[in-house]
């Protein structure tokens, strides 16, 4: 396995894309930025579908001399862009037809993938009978079906609705783990961020403005832009039934039971935050004290850290903020219902 290193400018009518970043075997780079800043640019000059100086390595070898389709790169897009006569069996063959594969070895290819996948029952369906979440994955799969040595994944999962977006991640997050090629993911989805990626990179018209892992960049996040998208909870356990241990020893509540090892997902503004013991309160009641507290929009950002040694982010008014007393190290508890609790599967 190859890493993937790009340092690469295109002129925009605005401002340059000028990008230099890498991307490590196995490793998902989520890159983030506010609409327009140049996630779909970059994404297509290292797939070679626009032009750009500057240079595209996948370990020795010069993707930059080579044109899109001799790249070996394979592409997912927001929209999945299947063929709606063909099976998806077809669709996914189609990919390797492209790579010179023979009509029946592509299908065999195909129809096997599918199957371990866990879809078989969707071969022999045409592309437009395939629902939103169903045909992105099978056009992962055709994107992965000849080996390629990175992924690029632009929004792939923006078009789902809530529910099959959380399905449907869990699964990319199982198969980004068993490819172990160097991926770049384009989201605005701080969950995606926080759940798919190992590192991320923000883009803000055309410059890299911050990188680092999801939780370092939402604990010091360098630009407003920044905040607003980064600051969801993560807390990593295993689940068993309606109960999650963190593996820092913390155990949530959930509403619906889950097993196996999960990422619990928290939005900010579903964190309660009081002086005193809440009586009468919900399950999840976490002891903590105060480390940090920014403005954040309209509101305040607070960092909690728990006794557990977990770090939670608040978002609360600033009204709240002088009823409470808080200052630096000031004791206080948080709470969560269970039902604000967004539970993600991941790979054990
Ligand atoms: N083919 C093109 N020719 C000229 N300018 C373009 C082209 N495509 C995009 N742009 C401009 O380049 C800039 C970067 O666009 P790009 O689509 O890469 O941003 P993005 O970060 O992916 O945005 P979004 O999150 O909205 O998809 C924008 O100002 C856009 O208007």
């Amino acid at each position: 396995m190859r890493s993937l290193r790009v340092d690469v400018a295109v002129g925009r009518p605005e401002f340059e894309v000028e990008v230099a970043c890498h991307v490590d075997p196995g490793e998902v780079v989520a890159l983030v930025g506010p609409n327009g800043a140049g996630k779909s640019t970059l994404l297509r000059a290292v797939a070679g579908l626009e032009p750009c100086r500057g240079t595209v390595h996948l370990g020795e070898q010069r993707l930059h001399d080579l044109p899109a389709r001799d790249r070996q790169v394979g592409l997912v897009f927001q929209d999945p862009l299947l063929f709606g006569h063909l099976s998806a069996t077809d669709n996914v063959a189609f990919g390797l037809r492209a790579g010179g594969v023979g009509r029946r070895e592509a299908r065999t290819r195909a129809r096997a993938l599918l199957a371990s996948w866990g879809l078989v029952e969707l071969a022999d369906r045409p592309g437009r009978r395939l629902s939103g979440g169903e045909a992105q994955r099978v056009a992962l799969a055709r994107a992965v079906a000849a080996g390629p040595h990175a992924l690029l994944l632009d929004e792939p999962l923006a078009a789902l609705d809530a529910r099959t977006r959380l399905v449907t991640r869990g699964e990319l997050r199982v198969r980004l783990a068993e490819l172990g090629v160097p991926t770049l993911l384009v989201t605005h989805d701080p969950v995606d961020a926080a759940v798919l990626a190992d590192r991320v990179v923000v883009l803000e018209q055309g410059r890299v403005v911050q990188e680092g892992t999801p939780a370092e960049v939402s604990r010091r996040p360098a630009t407003d832009y920044v905040a607003r998208l980064v600051g969801v909870n993560l807390l990593t356990g295993t689940a068993e039934g309606t109960r999650v241990t963190c593996t820092s020893g913390l155990v949530l509540h959930l509403a619906s039971p889950a097993s196996g090892p999960v990422h619990c997902v928290v939005r900010p503004t579903a964190v309660s935050v009081f002086s005193q013991r809440p009586v009468g309160s919900p399950r999840n009641v976490f002891e903590g004290i105060l480390r940090g507290m920014a403005p954040h929009g309209d509101g305040v950002r607070l960092d909690v850290q728990l006794v557990s040694g977990d770090r939670v982010h608040a978002e609360v008014t600033p009204a709240a903020v002088a009823d409470l007393g808080l200052g630096t190290a000031t004791p206080l508890w948080v709470a969560v219902k269970a039902n604000e609790i967004e539970v993600q599967t991941r790979a054990g």
